[in-house]
């Protein structure tokens, strides 16, 4: 299936000479949840700039719905929305005004209905008549979100949507996002809440220094990098582990009372090892009091990515 979003070696250097974005190739697919995870300045704001028409790129090429955004400007950018993460409102406007008026810059026909559906899923139908000034923070991000919905865009970007708002209005949001999924709405965001991501998306990408370092399905990411950890509290100090418990990935810690495991691939063979692992330690007579296991999560493996690649480049 042709992707709705192709994007092929962009670089975006600032006049300043910092690379925000070096030879980035991503692939977005029609109706899915796509969460671009990176670090403070990894060139996240400056990717959705380029694709929304606000940072121009030094090269490489965007095709959105099939066609070069560099020729086809104004017809994709009707069919794309985005929630940016700074407030650019008009704050002296009224809310559904202002909603209303984001519909017919995007030249869309009005459609009292469409607004209206719009605000009462953001909880702001109530407040359509106050002006913009007199809303809580979080109500403005509402206001937000609303203008990038009025115009029913088939792409929309959210830039960290939810940083800085409260629960009620993230659950909000997420119930909105799983609703324009529903219609068939592409959705690319990024978030530093990393378990929404781990929730709510099909494929991650992560980006750092203006680089793409993986995109993945996120089940085949977490099966592929996932890890266990298991962690036996001995019930005696223990200086060296016997065969075949020193054949498993394990070490000692605390004084050689804590017995830490780490291996695995997300498959569910860290599981396995550690039911034989245990086995051993009977066998061994090496006695435990408790066991704890985790299994890693999607920002660890986010972590670890990016500090590999730190190191990489620092070498
Ligand atoms: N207008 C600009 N002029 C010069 N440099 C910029 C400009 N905008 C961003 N940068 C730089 O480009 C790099 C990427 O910034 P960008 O805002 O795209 O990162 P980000 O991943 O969105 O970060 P954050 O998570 O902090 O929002 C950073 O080094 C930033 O300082």
């Amino acid at each position: 299936m042709e992707p709705i979003l192709d994007i092929r070696g962009l670089t975006k250097t600032y006049r300043n000479g910092v690379t925000a974005l070096d030879g980035v190739d991503l692939q977005i697919r029609k109706g899915e949840i796509f969460a671009l995870l990176g670090p403070n300045g990894a060139g996240k704001t400056t990717l959705i700039g380029a694709i929304c028409g606000l940072v121009r790129p030094s090269g490489g090429t965007i095709c959105a719905f099939g066609e070069d955004l560099s020729k086809s400007w104004r017809t994709a950018r009707r069919r794309i929305g985005l929630v940016p993460q700074e407030m650019g409102l008009d704050i002296f406007d009224l809310v559904e005004r202002n909603v209303a008026y984001s519909r017919g810059m995007f030249g869309c026909a009005p459609d009292a209905g469409r607004i209206e559906e719009v605000l009462r899923s953001l909880s702001l139908w109530d407040k359509r008549k106050e002006r913009i000034k007199d809303l809580s923070g979080g109500m403005k991000r509402r206001v937000l979100i609303a203008k990038a919905l009025a115009h029913d865009p088939d792409l929309l970007f959210l830039d960290e949507p939810t940083a800085g708002v409260d629960v009620g209005l993230r659950r909000d949001m997420w119930r909105q996002i799983e609703a324009l999924r529903q219609r068939g709405t592409t959705i690319i965001l990024t978030t530093h809440y990393i378990e929404e991501a781990e929730e709510m998306a099909d494929r991650v990408g992560v980006i750092s220094n203006g680089r793409i370092l993986l995109v993945d399905d996120k089940d085949t990411i977490m099966a592929r990098l996932g890890r266990t950890e298991a962690r036996f509290t001995l019930e005696e100090p223990v200086t060296e582990l016997p065969e075949p418990v020193s054949g498993f990935p394990v070490h000692l810690e605390n004084e050689g009372l804590t017995l830490v495991y780490r291996g695995g691939d997300g498959t569910g063979r860290g599981k396995r090892e550690v039911a034989d692992l245990t086995r051993a330690l009977v066998q061994a007579g090496i006695v435990f009091e408790a066991l704890e296991t985790a299994e890693s999560s999607l920002e660890e493996i986010f972590v670890d990515l990016v500090e590999d690649e730190r190191r990489e480049d620092a070498a």
